[in-house]
């Protein structure tokens, strides 16, 4: 068992405690007894209202309406304390001070990102998510708004229904609206009333009920909305955009000085949301990802030197490749953006995949979407402006790296073996992979982070999303879910894993100098 203590002299030293047991020793972690909470702001903050005594006289203090759901047993535990805390790192050399990245799990790159020096003696901790014994919100003042912005991911649907069902049963909110097609639905339509026997089936729906869009993002048009219709929690799921959208409404709401809470949901298909543990919807993607790659071998293996190539969702992150790679075992090389690779020469594509078509006749070949710009881009002679090809949201539109790998790999096989056959089939499942209810996991994930927003809004909290870290749910500032990424840490094993299970080259070997 690790003891955290204070004397700061004693960190990082080994030693055998009176009451230790035989096979139990007695460690001391660096950070000693200091953690640093990251503070999450109170709607009261910025109202007139401040403390607690105010609060109690204008009866904001509510006791939490679980204390008399028959449903619920109150133990001692039932209740989580605002003391109660969530580790960010729970990984550490306890003889020296830095914490580790998690090096098997995900988020492991994320922590090396976020500025740890040798010097970091404390550990990070987030508020723990749950329900709290007191709450700000009088259920019967309460008027709820729910948005999904950005592209589709497994479990929207869900996340929806949770939401409606957690505030209705749970706190006795009767007035909870949808706002259709993102952001730029609080503006342009009519909310949707929603209640529980509306979205009884959504979680068994892929897609999302309340509609989504790119782009509308008309700050002062929609807070303008939110303050007309009267909202006084707003519920936002979505993407990194979405979360950056959702921190300027947060600062506009505050510097009006509204009673309205904000939360955020992160929702991402290809997990580039840094800090949280995944997102959800991102293990469905990688299950259906499976179905593609089983495809694209069987059509491989059947043609004379075929190989089978998918391209899968990943815009600047690989994770989706990555892992479906790792599930597959059937995949000979996968491509992300975060490392760049080259087909021609010593240690390229084409190279390897020479080599794999003389052993096993065939080959499998899974590439994120977002890989292989840079090549494509130098060889349409630069002929790709970023600026025009942005997306509504000002997200940047990709040139087609499957087709383009499909057309190089023709032409290099044509020029080197003119009379032996060869074949590519290429398989790009797209929206195939996203447009699917949430599987399992994916499903209890929804109903958790729903209900953890919940109970954080009606705690009093505002500006934060909730989200899992080393498994356990956390309050996290929606500013910090906004700037982080999640991008494959290529350093770490689970690259190595695919590097060794593929066997694929490691395209930083050869400088371009000696590739030929
Ligand atoms: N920097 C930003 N500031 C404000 N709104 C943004 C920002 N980036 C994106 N948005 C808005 O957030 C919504 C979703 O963004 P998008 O990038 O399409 O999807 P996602 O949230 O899934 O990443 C869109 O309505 C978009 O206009
Ligand atoms: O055609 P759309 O809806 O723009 O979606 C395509 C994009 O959506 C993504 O799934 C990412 O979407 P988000 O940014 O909304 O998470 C990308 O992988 C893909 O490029
Ligand atoms: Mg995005």
């Amino acid at each position: 068992m690790a003891v955290a203590q204070t004397d700061p002299a004693a960190a990082a030293a080994t030693r055998r405690h009176d009451d230790d047991d035989e096979d139990r020793v007695m460690i001391y972690l660096p950070f000693s007894n200091r953690v640093k909470l990251q503070k999450l702001p109170l709607l009261t903050d910025h109202l007139s209202l401040g403390s607690d005594s105010d609060l109690v006289q204008s009866n904001l203090i509510n006791t939490n309406p679980l204390e008399h759901n028959p449903f619920f047993s109150q133990s001692d535990c039932f209740y989580i304390a605002p003391s109660d805390v969530v580790l960010r790192h729970i990984i550490y050399d306890y003889k020296h001070p830095q914490p580790k990245a998690a090096a098997a799990g995900g988020g492991g790159g994320e922590e090396k990102k976020q500025g740890y020096s040798s010097t970091t003696t404390s550990a990070l901790a987030y508020h723990r998510a749950g329900p709290r014994r007191q709450i700000l919100f009088d259920a019967s003042r309460i008027k709820a708004a729910i948005v999904t912005c950005g592209g589709l991911c497994p479990g929207l649907n869900t996340v929806v229904r949770e939401l409606v069902l957690g505030l209705w049963d749970l706190y006795g909110v009767r007035h909870i609206f949808g706002i259709k097609a993102g952001y730029r639905g609080f503006y342009s339509t009519e909310p949707l009333p929603l209640n529980p026997k509306l979205v009884h089936n959504w979680h068994k729906n892929g897609g999302t009920h309340l509609q989504t869009s790119r782009g509308g993002f008309d700050l002062q048009k929609i807070v303008d909305a939110i303050q007309h219709r009267g909202y006084n929690q707003l519920y936002i799921i979505g993407g990194d955009g979405t979360m950056r959208g959702a921190v300027e409404i947060y600062h506009e709401i505050c510097q009006r000085k509204l009673n309205i809470a904000v939360t955020g949901i992160p929702k991402t298909v290809d997990n580039d949301v840094g800090i949280i543990d995944r997102s959800f919807g991102f293990q469905t993607a990688v299950e259906m990802a499976q179905q593609a790659i089983s495809a694209a071998h069987v059509e491989a293996e059947s043609a004379v030197n075929g190989i089978g190539l998918v391209k899968l969702m990943g815009r600047s992150t690989g994770h989706i490749a990555l892992h479906a790679t790792l599930s597959s075992r059937d995949v000979d090389c996968c491509l992300i953006p975060e490392t760049p690779f080259y087909l021609e020469g010593k240690g390229g594509l084409f190279e390897f995949l020479e080599q794999r078509l003389r052993e096993n006749g065939h080959a499998v070949l899974v590439v994120a979407e977002g890989a292989g710009q840079d090549q494509m881009i130098e060889a349409n002679n630069n002929d790709h402006h970023a600026d025009n090809n942005k997306d509504e949201s000002g997200n940047p539109v990709f040139l087609d790296v499957g087709q383009w790998l499909k057309s190089e790999l023709n032409k290099w096989w044509k020029r080197e073996h003119p009379n032996e056959l060869f074949t590519v089939k290429y398989i790009d499942p797209t929206y195939m992979i996203r447009a699917v209810a949430a599987n399992s996991a994916d499903n209890l994930y929804c109903t958790l982070v729903a209900h953890s927003a919940i109970h954080g809004v009606m705690a009093g909290y505002t500006g934060f999303v909730s989200g899992p870290i080393n498994g356990n749910y956390a309050y996290i500032l929606l500013e910090e879910v906004a700037k982080a990424k999640n991008e494959v840490d290529t350093r770490d094993h689970k690259w190595a894993w695919v590097r060794s299970v593929t066997n694929q080259p490691d395209f930083h070997i050869y400088s371009n100098n000696d590739k030929a």
